[in-house]
């Protein structure tokens, strides 16, 4: 079992940093964030994530995880540093690397000479970034006076996979796990970390690695983006487009995932990883017209509803409107790019009044006087004339249709029988059908 120290404790780190000290590996996690750090050892899991509180518990029981805030102590005590710090947007799309470069920076100020550290990068970084992490660290360990510094460290990319709201589950049945360096040794005894769970596993160099990543999230999103308008064009000429999807999904070539039509993508990945991946191109002189077609889509997609309710001759201005889900997805509290963020920005610029429910998400990044979180669906629902629905929770599909009576419905994500919605609504509007 081997030892070690993730950096950047946050969806990705915490996660990987459980299910590691789970088999049986001896994990020390480390954030800027003290806070954060107080709370984990406290035992208090930050995130909403199904099944990370039964793993962090017999984690906390076997002792193999332990939360710092303190470099240096994360540093000495582990063989293997993962980063997984995060890699937001900058303004002109590409992927900001500053967090990467300052957990570089002070992983080098902790290197001695007689270490040598494994280096393990799990954020999603631009193709190229790994060798440019090996010169940044290089020129750092030189300053301080280290010669030959190449031999004090090895960086590899192990890019990650998993999903908000099913981490545990994919990091612990992953359909495949990449390794990429420059030194093939060390590859093998990075992905010798994985081999309790036995998965297929592909050892390649570093910017295969890393372009692998980038390659599977854009892939993802263009069928996503490709569905929305397939439903918006079955939406006029009168298919039904769940059908089409199930009638698609059933040739083993295209299969049956990532085809369901709705208010598009958001979340902390697709988004950034596409719009990175368009600047990635434009760097290269290679045209992404494919990937700004797919951004183009799904940034009309997700404000569809507002078109819905203006197509329908609803003037918004004033109009009370319950909001149903407010994370970018089911079973997680993460807001990031959500949806419901686009949606609620237009509604307020029309001067609706919103009542949001969300069961997990409480508080969002926007503040105004015509912005109501309430903790009951029906509560929303009940102040309003209109519904649109735009997280499919679980407890939304289960309803008593009854209290729809004399409103508007918008189901954003097709949950609801459309037969159904017609039954019991004043008026009812689905995506593509
Ligand atoms: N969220 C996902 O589902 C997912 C899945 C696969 C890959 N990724 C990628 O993984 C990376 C992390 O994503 P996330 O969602 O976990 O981000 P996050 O924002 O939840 O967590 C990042 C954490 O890093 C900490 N941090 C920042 N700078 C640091 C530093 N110098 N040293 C130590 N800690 C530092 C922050 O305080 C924060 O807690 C991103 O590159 C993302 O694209 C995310
Ligand atoms: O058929 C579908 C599938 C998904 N979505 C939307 O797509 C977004 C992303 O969903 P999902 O992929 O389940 O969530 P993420 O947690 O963002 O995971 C993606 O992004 C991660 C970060 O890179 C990767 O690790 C995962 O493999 C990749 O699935 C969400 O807004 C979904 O509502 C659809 O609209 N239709």
């Amino acid at each position: 079992m081997e030892k070690i120290s993730i950096l950047g404790t946050g969806y990705v780190g915490l996660v990987t940093g459980s299910c590691f000290a789970y088999l049986g590996h001896k994990v020390i996690c480390l954030d800027i964030n003290k806070e954060k750090i107080e709370k984990l050892k406290k035992g208090e899991i930050p995130i909403y994530e199904p099944q990370l509180d039964e793993i962090f518990a017999l984690d906390k029981e076997s002792e193999n995880i332990e939360f710092t805030i303190d470099y240096t102590y994360a540093i000495k005590n582990s063989d293997f540093i993962f980063i997984a710090v995060g890699t937001p947007s900058c303004p002109d799309g590409s992927a900001n690397l500053s967090y990467v470069s300052d957990a570089l920076k002070t992983i080098a100020s902790c290197i001695t000479e007689n270490d040598f550290k494994v280096i393990v990068n799990k954020s999603t970084v631009p193709v190229g970034t790994g060798r440019w992490a090996a010169k940044l660290l290089a020129d750092e360990l030189l300053k301080k006076g280290i010669k030959e510094p190449e031999k004090h460290f090895c960086i590899v990319s192990n890019p990650e996979f998993l999903r908000e709201g099913k981490a545990v589950e994919d990091f612990m049945n992953p359909d495949r796990i990449i390794i990429g360096s420059d030194d093939k040794d060390i590859a093998l005894k990075t992905a010798s970390l994985y081999s309790t769970l036995n998965p297929p596993m592909i050892i390649t160099n570093l910017p295969t690695a890393e372009m692998i990543k980038y390659a599977s999230n854009a892939f993802l999103a263009t069928k996503i983006s490709f569905i929305n308008e397939m439903a918006n064009l079955s939406e006029k000429i009168g298919a039904d487009i769940e059908i089409v999807s199930k009638g698609m999904g059933l040739d083993k070539r295209i299969g049956p995932y990532f085809l369901k039509a709705g208010l598009g993508f958001g979340g902390s990945c697709f988004p950034k990883d596409v719009k990175a991946l368009i600047h990635t191109s434009k760097a290269y002189n290679v045209d992404p017209s494919i990937l700004n077609a797919v951004m183009k889509v799904n940034e009309k997609q997700k404000i569809k509803p507002i078109e819905i309710l203006k197509g329908a001759g609803i003037d918004l201005n004033g109009v009370k409107i319950a909001i149903w889900g407010l994370a970018f997805k089911p079973d997680t509290d993460d807001t990031r790019e959500a949806a419901s963020l686009n949606i609620i920005n237009e509604l307020l610029k029309h001067n609706a009044v919103i009542f949001a429910y969300d069961p997990i998400v409480k508080n969002l990044p926007i503040q105004d006087k015509n912005l109501n979180i309430v903790n009951d669906k029906y509560e929303a629902l009940e102040k309003c004339d209109v519904l649109i629905l735009v997280t499919e929770w679980n407890e939304f599909k289960n309803i008593e249709f009854k209290r729809f009576k004399d409103k508007i419905v918008v189901d954003g994500r097709n949950i609801w029988e459309k037969n159904i919605l017609k039954k019991y609504t004043k008026a009812c509007f689905s995506i593509g059908r």
